[in-house]
């Protein structure tokens, strides 16, 4: 392939104090993968991070209707976003709250305007977004979803497939993909959340997403209870009775594959895992962590439902490592190498 036919990917830099600007840097300064990747962020910001971990990069701004060039080994193409304010590594300001959204908005317009084919995003700081006064502002994948105009999306994470060869029964090739019925409440909101409706919508969009875009024919979906034991019989619980079995018994009637619900704990075991294409966990810190332990910084978070290719990072904004180069960017690799199978119509697995 022509290296400017290559995808261009709109690489958020998230939080400025944190480790995104810095990641940023150090994919550049990896081989290429295989798509114009461009930053979108302060291009003063990244040159001063670049300078702080020792890496000896090129900028290469480019106006908002500027072709990034071909890939190239310590060169960095930026689309420009300017800092509200100085940025210190680990030190948050909420006069930049702006700013990450401006470079949300960004690659959000850039892949609308067919600039970009997929944006991947490193991570920003839901708190300190609030604490500027986005009273609302719950994460990436709720932001996205509003400014994409959808009423629905789902956040999956999914691992390298390399990982799992240490297992001697677990296919080659097999990623564990974990989606979430609800994403970023309260745990006290979330029993209230788990609705048919909801998970009617949340396993179609999965389903239907991992047919489009993930190139799997027929997926075959484990669906976890949301109390111990799957509710053990309607004694510890009523929801998997009376609100998941219906649901998933009416999704089967139109030709899903679904498994479940399955007791959350047992259902996380190679046995399950290895027969299943992805797992719907009911809340984020029932599939996550499992995903996490499994992963961690070799996994990537898509979100399902938009009208764009969408990935992220598996991590959060690491204050602690900021501006110390020693942040792995791994999962930032694994972002877009994903992004980019997405792009192509067949992410079985990311690389
Ligand atoms: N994609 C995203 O935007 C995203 C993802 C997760 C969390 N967050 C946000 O990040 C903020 C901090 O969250 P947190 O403290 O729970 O999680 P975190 O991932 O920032 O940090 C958890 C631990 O993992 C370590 N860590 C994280 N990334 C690493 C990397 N690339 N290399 C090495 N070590 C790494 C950190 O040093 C820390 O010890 C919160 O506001 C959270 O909401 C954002
Ligand atoms: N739930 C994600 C995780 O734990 O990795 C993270 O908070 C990022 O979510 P968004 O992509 O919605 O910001």
């Amino acid at each position: 392939m022509n290296t400017g036919d290559l995808p261009v990917i709109a690489l958020t830099t998230g939080e400025p104090a944190g480790i995104g600007p810095e990641l940023a840097v150090m994919l550049a300064c990896c081989s290429p993968l295989s798509a114009r990747v461009v930053a979108v962020g302060d291009p003063a910001l990244l040159a001063e991070r670049a300078a702080a971990i020792g890496h000896d990069i090129r900028l290469h701004v480019l106006a908002p209707n500027d072709t990034p060039p071909a890939p190239e080994a310590g060169v960095l193409p930026v689309w420009p976003v300017a800092l509200r304010a100085p940025s210190v590594p680990g030190r948050l300001d909420t006069s930049n709250a702006a700013y990450v959204l401006e470079t949300l908005n960004r690659a959000v317009e850039a892949c609308r305007a067919g600039a970009a084919a997929a944006m991947v995003t490193a991570p920003l700081h839901k708190g300190v977004i609030i604490e500027a006064g986005h009273g609302d502002f719950r994460g990436h994948t709720e932001y996205l979803r509003d400014a994409c105009g959808v009423d629905d999306v789902v956040m999956m994470l999914a691992t390298d497939s390399a990982l799992h060869a240490r297992h001697a029964d677990w296919p080659a090739g097999h990623a564990l993909r974990v989606a979430l019925a609800t994403t970023h409440l309260p745990l006290r909101d979330v029993a209230d959340a788990v609705t048919a409706p909801r998970l009617t919508r949340m396993l179609s969009i999965l389903d239907a997403e991992l047919r489009q875009r993930f190139g799997l024919p027929s997926p075959r979906i484990l669906v976890c209870g949301l109390n111990p034991h799957a509710g053990e019989d309607g004694h510890l619980g009523h929801e998997e009775r009376d609100i998941i079995e219906p649901a998933l018994e009416a999704l089967r009637e139109q030709g899903l594959s679904l498994t479940g619900p399955l007791p959350a704990d047992t259902l996380f075991t190679p046995r399950h895992l290895m027969e299943a294409d992805a797992v719907l966990a009911m809340y984020h810190d029932q599939g996550l962590p499992v995903l996490k332990y499994a992963g961690f910084g070799r996994a990537a978070n898509i979100t399902l439902g938009l009208p764009l290719v969408r990935t992220s990072v598996d991590h959060g904004t690491a204050l602690d490592l900021a501006g110390r180069g020693a942040a792995d960017p791994g999962s930032l690799r694994t972002a877009v190498a994903l992004a980019i199978q997405m792009v192509h119509g067949g992410a079985s697995s990311p690389q």
